[in-house]
């Protein structure tokens, strides 16, 4: 049973103006259960609305995409089994992210990478996953290293301090989401934000994610425009190491549920080039997850 207060996903979202481009990667998505095949984690702090396979890959086409990254959520703990139900389903259209914990067998990493497994989540976001000691995640690294795996993190702005030395010692790429989820009522050009900047200025291992303007923004829907000079400046600065993502079915949205074609709308404002919007969506998620 979904939690009481929880927000469903757009149940018709609109067909954005924005055409992507041929072979376009939505690099940031989930799915929920169903939770009577793929039961959520004892351990979850929130429980979702079941959000399948099915529903994923035709929101897929209906935004126009191509392929799809699925990233594991927390609802579903270290039991990667949903999402790799819906890779075996992707016909190759589909790679993950998964969760795994330092007990993970080789044989396990095998098995995950064989199905289209190419990184491991670390989420450090408080109200979603108790922390743990940095060793245990460099436990973790030391396992996927020999499968060429790279780390997606998820933190808060606030942590960013205290996991400096953290997320700079990792060997591996380093894809951060959501832009490390800045505060945009401050400046984009203010200390918070170019801390971020910095950690990608000055290790070229270290991507972001661009999305998730409706988690961030104060200006809100459809436009988020208080978001928009954010995600255009990594874009800017680094279009060789920034993804794009619907983040559906969008967990634990309190303030509105985002359309997702509105969402794609906002890539041309954040993207503003076709060169640009070709690194975002094509080249930079296939050459880190089709190699
Ligand atoms: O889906 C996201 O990227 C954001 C959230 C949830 C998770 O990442 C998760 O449960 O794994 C959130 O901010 O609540």
């Amino acid at each position: 049973m979904k939690d009481a207060d929880w927000l469903d996903f757009c149940p018709d979202p609109s067909v954005p103006g924005f055409v992507p481009p041929p072979g376009a990667v939505d690099a940031h998505c989930h799915v929920f259960g169903p939770g009577d095949r793929f039961p959520y984690a004892p351990e979850r702090k929130y429980t979702p609305c079941d959000a399948g396979k099915d529903q994923l890959f035709a929101l897929r086409d209906r935004l126009g995409f191509e392929r799809s990254v699925i990233v594991q959520a927390t609802c579903h703990g270290a039991d990667n089994s949903a999402l790799v139900d819906a890779l075996r389903s992707a016909e190759g259209r589909a790679r993950g992210v998964a969760t795994v914990r330092d007990s993970v067998t080789d044989a396990e990493l095998q098995a995950l990478h064989e199905a289209g497994v190419r990184g491991v989540r670390f989420n450090f976001v408080k109200r979603l996953v108790d922390p743990k000691p940095d060793a245990y995640y460099r436990a973790i690294i030391e396992r996927i290293a020999p499968l060429g795996w790279h780390v997606v993190v998820y933190f808060e702005a606030a942590d960013l301090a205290e996991r400096w030395d953290f997320f700079t010692s990792l060997p591996t790429t380093v894809v951060v989401d959501h832009m490390g989820r800045p505060d945009v009522t401050q400046p984009v050009d203010g200390p918070a934000f170019q801390q971020f900047v910095r950690l990608m200025a000055e290790h070229p291992n270290v991507w972001s994610k661009v999305s998730c303007p409706e988690r961030l923004s104060r200006s809100g829907p459809p436009t988020y425009d208080d978001v928009v000079p954010f995600a255009r400046h990594l874009v800017e600065r680094f279009p060789d190491r920034v993804l794009w993502g619907t983040d559906w079915p969008h967990p634990n949205l309190k303030s509105h549920m985002p359309d997702d074609g509105a969402l794609v709308d906002v890539i041309p404002r954040i993207a503003p080039t076709a060169e640009l919007q070709r690194k975002l969506l094509v080249d930079n998620p296939m050459r880190l997850y089709w190699a």
